[in-house]
Order: C-alpha cells, then structure tokens, then sequence
C-alpha cells in the first residue's frame, strides 16, 4: 500500500495541510511539507488526534476518554507490571511530562493532545479514569494499536523515551504511587519528584521494553541514591535525557541475551535492552547526577541520550538531536520498536508460523533481505546461538533452522527444483504453468528415455552395444565404460517405426547425479540381471533408484546363452523386491536375452515401448523453444565446450540462445550420436551441441531463451548460486577425519567408500582388506561401488549422494573432476600403497569405537620412615624418587622387587602439615594408603592412573 500524503490525510481528516504538518510537528513527527508521505503508524497518529479531537468536541469535558488517550494511563502503570507487558505501546512513553512538551501542545489544545499525553497528565484527575486502565486502556486503543510505539513519544523515539519516561513518568505519575516510593528514599532531589521512581515502572509498556528494568529497579526501590541524582537532572526537562542514559550504558552488560523472554512478534525480547538498563540505568545515574543535566549516560554521550533505549541496543550513541531525526532514522526506529532483540540487537520477529525460503547455500545477508533486518544483527543473533558466521558466509540448513527458530521463522531451504522454479520465474518463465497449458493440439507423443542400470559386469555396456549394434565395447580398456552421453535408436513395433533414446552412461550413478541435480530424464530403467549370476547388491541398489524415483523397470535377464544362466532364478530373486514377472501375474516386463549374442534384443525394445506406452503418457510439445537436460559434456581443445543435451520438449535450432546450468551461449553447431550435423532437435532426441561458454553438469536443465540477454543473466544467477553452494557444501561432508566425530554426533554409523583402482585386482584386494577390517558392530563399512580406472564425475556424483568417501588407488581424477568433487565437498584420498589406504580407514573405523584406557605410572616413591596413627593408620612417609605421588591416584605397593599390593588409592597426601595435591619428584612426603596399613620402611609406593589409549 502506498503511504499516505500530507495533503491527502488532510483531506480525509477535513484540516489543511498545515494544520496537519503543525500537528504532526506538535506528535513529533517531522514533515517536509503538504506532499510528503508519512508512514502509516504516523498517519494513525494523525488520525487518531484527530478523532480524538472530534470526541472531545463532542463530549468537552471528558476530552481524556480512556479510549482517547491512552497516555494517560501510563500513570496508573505506577506498578511496575504493568508496565511490563510488551505490548502495550506507550501510553507511559507518550507521557511526556507536564513539563516538557506540554508546551507546544498545550498551546495547540487540538489535537495533539490526546496523544501527547501530558495533557492527561496535567490533566484533572477525573479526566482519566487513570488507574483501572493502566493495562487495559492500553489495549483499548487498539485503534490506535499502531501508534502506540509511536505515541508514545509521537515518533519512535518516543519509545525510547517512553523510557526514560517510564521513569519520568512521572508526570501523570508524579503523584502515583511509585512516584511517591522513591521520592521518599531519595529525598527531594528530584524536582519532578514525582517522576522519579514510581512512574517509570509502570508507565508504559514501552517502559518495560526499554527501560524497564531500570524502571523497575527504581520503581521500586526507588531507593537507590542514584536514581535519585539523575532524576534530578532528569527532572529537568527532557524525560528522554532520562531514560537515554540507562539503555546506553546498559547495552552490553546484560543485554545479550534475551532470547528467554523473546516471543516472536512481540516486543517483548526488549528484555535485553532492560537489561541493559538496569546496569547502565543504574551505573549513570550514579556518575550522571553530577551534573545538573542528570543524563550522565554511561557511555558518557553527551546528554542527547535521550532515546537512548533502543539504540543503546544497537551500541550507538544516542541520536544527535531528538529533533533532528532524518525521516530514515526515525523510520528505522519504529521498525526497530517493533522488533524484539536478540543477543542485544533488535531483529523482526516472525510468528513462529513465518515461512523464509532460503536457496540451499544461502548466507545471513540472504536471510536478512527476506526479514529485513540488518545482516549484522543476525550475525549477533547467532553467536549468542553459540555459532560464529559472517554475513555472506554461506550456513546450511541446520544453523538457518536454528536461526529460524530462534527468531520465530520457518526455514525452508529449498530445492534445486524449487530453486530453478523460482529463478525462472524471476525471468518471467514458468515452466510449469507452460507445460500446464499445453494441451492435446500441441502435445506429440515422443519416445521414451531409457537408462540402463545393473550390477558390474553383468552387460550393460555390451547390452546398449547390441542395441545399437555398434561394437564399442571392443575398444574400452579393460571393460570400463567410457560412453558419454545418448543415442537414439529406431525400433519397429507392431508394424509401427518407433524410436527409443538410450542414456549411454550406463549405471544408476549417472541416473542418480542427474536426480540430484533435480533432472528426471528417465522414463524407462532396464535393469540388467545377469542370468549366470543373479540379484547382486548393485541389482538392488539400481532398483531401489529407480522405484524411489517411480521409474518403471523392465528387467533384461542377460547372458543367457551361458550354461549356467538360470533366468528363472532372477525373476524369483526379484519378486521379493517387488518385481514381479507379468507372467507370475505383476507388471513386470522380464526379456531373456543375450547381449553377447544379440538374442531377443528386440524383445527388449518391444518390451521397453510397450511399457512405455502401458505406463506413461509420453507427450512433449515441439513448438516451442527448447527445454531439456544436459547429459554430459567435456571441454575440447579445438571446439571449446561439447555438450550432449537432451531435449524434453520444444524444439532446439541451430542458433538459438542457451542456458544450461551455469553455462550459456548460441548453438553454434549440432551433431547427432553419428556424428551428422543437424540442424534441429526435437523432444527425446540428444545432441550434442556447440556454442556453450563453459561446460555444463550432467544433469543440469537447459532452456533455450528468446534472448541471449536472458541466457546469460540466468547463467549469472546460478553461478553465483553454485560459487554459495560450494561454499556451503564444503563444510559439510564426511571425510575420513571428522567420521569419527559424525558418528559420535549420531549422524552417521556407516562409512561408505567408492573405491577405483588401476588395474582390478588392486581394487579387489584393497576391498576385501578394507572389509575384513575388524571394527565391531557399531559402525559399518560399505563400498557402494567400485571400479577401474580414473575417478569420474560419476564417482563423485554418487559420492555425493550417498555421502561417501572416494579411495583412489593409483588412478588420478578424471578431467574437472577435482573441481566437481571440491565443489560437492566430496572427500578424495590417492593412495599408491595398500596397506596405506587400509590404515587410514581403519583408523577412521577406530577413531569412533570406545576409547580403550591403559595404565601410565605416574611416580614412586620410598617409604622412608612409618608413622602409625590410631586415628589414621599407618602413614608412609616417604620421598619421592620418580615422577609425582597425587592424591586419589591409584597405587601398589613393592617391597623387595615384589607387588605386596595391587589396587590400593593415595587417600591422604601431605607436604609437612599441609595436605597435598601432588609431591613432586625430590620432596618429601607423607602417604596415607587408606585402610591399607602393612607398610614398612624401604617399601615402593607407585601410583598410576588409566589413560585413554591411543588406537593404532
Ligand atoms: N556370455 C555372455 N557374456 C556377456 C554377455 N553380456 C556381457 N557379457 C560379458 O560380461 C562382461 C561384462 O560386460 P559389460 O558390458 O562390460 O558389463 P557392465 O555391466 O557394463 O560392466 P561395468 O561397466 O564394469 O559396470 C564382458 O566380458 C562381456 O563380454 C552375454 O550376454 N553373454
């Protein structure tokens, strides 16, 4: 909503402007003229004298109706409760004592003075029903609700002042109560006499916030002398002068921690600043008195202390000038009223229902835009959380929740895919309510994407070879699947051409990286299971990818020309991962086939378009500019970045504009899996494109953008995004030396290793020592893959996922996979000797198992003489020869070479006459063994104790 003008309030209210400036002036608020805007709670204000205007107009005498003016309640806040309640603005603050302001208002008799209290104040006490309403009339206004901060004071320093007022408050108070109290401790001194303690307890709410302690304090015991000096002073004119002093000094010795009393929304964490207060209220005053002003702040600022309250809170001087108050400053103030504090700062508070959505890597300067509130305060806010961060320093989602809580907000840290949502939106594209509209006459049925996934060595890689009759795996060194990216292929199915695209990674590594990044490209998973071997552990962790995904499995029973295959053990092994067979009555679509022998490949296909057709609605519009994922992509000398992408849906052109993840650019080229230029590419078909600034993550979305502007500033986006998220990240993961410590946060009891190895025996061996690793059960070990060859992106991928720890035994990472696993905070160990590797991870297993104790000789010493005592036994004195004797310490006793006894306890330790903690090597001393008393001369005590012992 727009806020309001001079002039317009002045319409509504029927006065001119300058009458509404002159009262606005007379609130204490500042205009510049007719056109200004003023904040809402001003205008409120403004109103609100005016209605009170019209009351009184109507009913004369009455003018201080309780509903009117709540101010003048405040007075009855003479009890220190009442003050308290945080919510009731200021009534006590708008109390600006008789002497005071008044003047200015009371020479206006209009509006101003139903705000301004001090017309209640002087006012006859009929006027107000004064005490009943202390606490209720205060509400009663809710109207008014708004002002309160400001009215208080009329302008939010008001708040502060209200403080100072509180103990001021004196004015209505002056005879109250309280008042009274203090006076008569103190004595005279004060002029204002009344003001002194009794008022400023109760005065007003804001009394409480701000001062309140120190208004209580001196409410009550008004006694203390130095309430008294300041008063005096204060007595003086400003009541602020008053209260400024108290919150400044106040701030840091007790401010901080609120938290306690802290509810979110309500002002009520001021209890800090009370806090404050009271140590500085009370330190001032003291000091303070001397001089007439009574404003001795603490802090020694020249008396402009007055509002000192709440800025005291932010450990600034007061302001310079009430009057003086920049529009901005006197804004920020009200906002800061409004807030309660934490840790000595004032931060808006949420409900506690408040939801923030913060991206995943988001730092404190992020939080505090979405809660406008100063990234510093919440920087001071978590360290009295016990956490240290600065404030672009990225926090995970842990320290925000914490933060969140504190604060009265719900994190939400969201993710990727919100996270795209919501940056797309920022450009004006929506994704969803696009694919939304799209309907019948624009959707075309596209072929399925089919990832292929399975245990090693169980024939993926010789599968999608047969399928795509190719015979790459001829050319792979040692077996290793090196294919990037997808193909795409043309089956006939029931008299109908129908294409198939591969993902050409096999392994539910890629599929798992691409889910992680918020990308679903499979429509289709053909789980490999090869007939000779049968459901092995990587069989089921791809199913389990798949089904967490709702991908629809078709199961290919591979090998089966082997002897040994038994393909109906694979599909009774499944059954209990619930894969049932369509022909034992699920819908589980099993083919036998051989991938070496190219059998029943295209039952497979038959079987993967029929299940796509059975189980999903495969539709995509071509007309439109591209949407996709990119796949896979390198950087290549000659042709800069190479990306294979896979269109979902829209159409990719030659030239179009680009954005794919972090990366953007204008298609300069496309190429199909063979190599041929094209021109086009429409939904399910990959291509490997040409033109990207840098190179994009497997698993990244691309969308092609009417602009190259537009690709580029969501490229910036996320780049900033993932410069925060590593950030973030990097703190997080496991490693081998903080296993142990997350282990014995509970966090984790299993540590998951990915190992890869030159040559496989290497990396069979080192899995098989690291296995045997004896370690108990309360943690685990668990290689979640392994394999030959450079660690990949894959490797880190599902390290990241899994959250693992990548052992390489003489193989390096692959290109940019340093990079990606520094940015994932995935931890890589090299290792170029076994024995190496195993020890670094047993020690890490050990590090989390019970600490072991042995035993460590701490001295001995010679019995050199026994006194015998019937109260205390026998008591050795001795001489130490070695080490130290320690009281408590455990002890045997040796005579002639031989333990006469085991187990025995230092119990007394004396050096002369004074009982001893330890007698060192050298000295002298005398030793009580408790009720062991067979000692004798020339005897050897040693004493020992348990320590933790190292694990080796
Ligand atoms: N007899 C027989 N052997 C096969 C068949 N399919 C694959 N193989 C062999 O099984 C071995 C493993 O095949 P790959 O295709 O490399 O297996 P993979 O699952 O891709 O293995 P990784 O890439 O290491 O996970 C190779 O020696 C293949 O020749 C088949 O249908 N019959």
């Amino acid at each position: 909503m727009a806020k309001p003008r001079v002039h317009e309030l002045a319409k509504e209210l029927g006065i001119t402007s300058k009458e509404a400036i002159s009262t606005l002036q007379s609130l204490g608020e500042f205009v510049r003229g007719a056109s200004s805007t003023v904040e809402p709670p001003v205008a409120k204000k403004l109103r609100s004298a005016f209605a009170g205007k019209a009351e009184r107009a109507a009913e004369p005498k009455s003018a201080p109706k309780p509903g009117t003016k709540p101010a003048p309640k405040p007075a009855t806040g003479a009890r220190p409760g009442a003050g308290t309640k945080a919510g009731a603005p200021a009534p006590g603050a708008a109390a600006p004592k008789p002497g005071d302001k008044p003047a200015p208002r009371s020479a206006e008799p209009t509006a101003e003075r139903r705000a301004p209290q001090p017309p209640a104040a002087e006012r006859p006490a009929q006027d107000r029903p004064a005490p009943e309403r202390p606490g209720t009339s205060r509400p009663a206004p809710g109207g008014r609700a708004p002002s309160p901060g400001p009215r208080p004071g009329n302008n939010p320093f008001a708040a502060q002042q209200g403080m100072s007022r509180g103990g001021s408050a004196p004015r209505p108070g002056a005879p109250r109560p309280g008042g009274s109290g203090p006076r008569s401790q103190d004595g005279a001194p004060r002029p204002g006499g009344p003001r002194p303690g009794g008022p400023r307890p109760g005065n007003n709410p804001f009394a409480a916030q701000q001062g309140m302690r120190s208004g209580r304090p001196q409410g009550q015991g008004g006694p203390r002398p130095q309430g008294g000096a300041p008063r005096p002073g204060a007595a003086g004119p400003r009541p602020q002068g008053q209260g400024g002093p108290r919150p400044q000094g106040g701030p840091r010795p007790g401010g901080p921690r609120p938290s306690p009393n802290m509810m979110p929304g309500h002002t009520t964490g001021v209890a800090p600043i009370g806090s404050r207060p009271s140590g500085g209220g009370g330190g001032p005053r003291r000091g303070g008195p001397g001089g007439g002003g009574g404003f001795s702040r603490p802090g020694g600022g020249p008396g402009r202390g007055g509002r000192g309250g709440t800025q005291g809170a932010f450990g600034r001087g007061g302001a310079r000038g009430k009057q003086r108050k920049s529009k901005r400053a006197k804004r920020q103030e009200l906002e800061q009223m409004k807030a309660p504090t934490v840790g000595g700062v004032s931060v808006p508070h949420g409900d506690g229902t408040t939801v923030v959505r913060l991206r995943r890597g988001a730092s404190l300067t992020d939080f505090a835009e979405k809660i406008n509130a100063n990234p510093a305060s919440l920087v001071t806010v978590l360290i009295t959380l016990g956490e240290m961060a600065t404030q672009t320093q990225s926090l995970d989602e842990e320290t925000f929740q914490l933060l969140g809580a504190e604060l009265g907000y719900r994190i939400q840290v969201v993710s990727p895919e919100d996270e795209e949502r919501e940056l797309f939106e920022s450009f004006d594209i929506d994704l969803e309510a696009e694919a939304a509209a799209e309907g019948d006459d624009v959707l075309e049925a596209r072929p399925p994407v089919v990832t292929v996934m399975g245990h090693v060595d169980h024939g993926k890689t010789r599968l999608l070879d047969a399928i795509r009759n190719t015979k790459v795996i001829e050319g792979e060194a040692g077996g290793i699947t090196q294919h990037i990216g997808a193909y795409q292929i043309e089956t006939e199915v029931d008299g109908q051409d129908r294409q198939i695209t591969f993902i050409d990674t096999p392994g539910h590594e890629a599929f798992t990286a691409m889910r992680a990044r918020g990308a679903q490209v499979t429509d289709i998973a053909v789980l490999v299971v090869a007939a000779d071997d049968g459901v092995m552990p990587q069989t089921v962790e791809a199913l389990n990818h798949a089904q967490a995904a709702g991908v629809p499995i078709v199961v290919a029973v591979n090998k089966i020309d082997k002897p040994e295959a038994n393909p109906d053990k694979i599909r009774g092994q499944l059954t209990e991962y619930g894969l049932v067979p369509e022909e034992y009555g699920g819908d589980t679509m099993f083919v036998d086939v051989s991938a070496r022998q190219n059998l029943n490949i295209d039952d497979l296909l038959d079987a993967i378009v029929l299940t796509a057709d059975g189980a999903l609605e495969l539709r995509a519009n071509p007309a439109k500019d591209a949407r996709g994922v990119a796949i896979e992509a390198n950087l290549d000398k000659g042709r800069g970045a190479v990306s294979t992408v896979l269109v979902q849906s829209g159409t990719l052109h030659v030239g179009d504009a680009i954005v794919a993840g972090a990366a953007y650019g204008r298609v300069r080229a496309m190429f199909d899996e063979n190599g041929q230029a094209v021109e086009t590419a429409g939904p399910s078909r990959p291509v490997q494109v040409l033109g990207l600034d840098s190179v994009p993550r497997a698993g990244d979305t691309f969308i092609a953008t009417p602009e190259e502007r537009t690709a580029r500033q969501i490229a910036e986006k996320r780049q900033a995004a993932d410069r925060n998220a590593q950030l973030a990240k990097r703190r997080k993961r496991i490693t081998l030396e903080s296993f142990d410590e997350a282990v014995a946060q509970g966090k984790i009891d299993t540590l998951n290793l990915i190992i890869k190895g030159d040559v496989s025996g290497a990396v069979e061996a080192l899995e098989d020592s690291l296995l045997k690793i004896d370690v108990g059960d309360e943690v685990q070990l668990r290689v979640i893959h392994r394999g030959v060859g450079a660690i990949t992106q894959n490797d880190v991928n599902l390290a990241t996922v899994d959250n693992a720890i990548i052992i390489g035994f003489n193989v390096r990472p692959a290109e940019r996979v340093t990079e990606l696993a520094d940015r994932e905070g995935v931890e890589m160990k090299f290792y170029s000797v076994i024995y190496n590797a195993i020890d670094d991870v047993e020690n890490a297993l050990k590090g989390m198992l019970k600490p072991e104790y042995e035993e460590v000789s701490l001295g001995t010493a010679e019995i050199r003489e026994v006194f015998r005592s019937s109260k205390w036994g026998n008591i050795a004195g001795a001489y130490v020869t070695k080490g130290i004797m320690r009281r408590n310490a455990k002890a045997r006793l040796v005579r002639d070479g031989s333990v006469v006894a085991e187990n025995l306890t230092i119990e007394s330790l004396r050096r002369f006459k004074d009982d001893a903690t330890e007698v060192r090597e050298g000295y002298e001393c005398g030793v009580g063994l408790g009720s062991f008393n067979d000692i004798r001369e020339g005897d050897v005590i040693e004493t020992w104790e348990m320590r933790e012992k190292p694990r080796t």
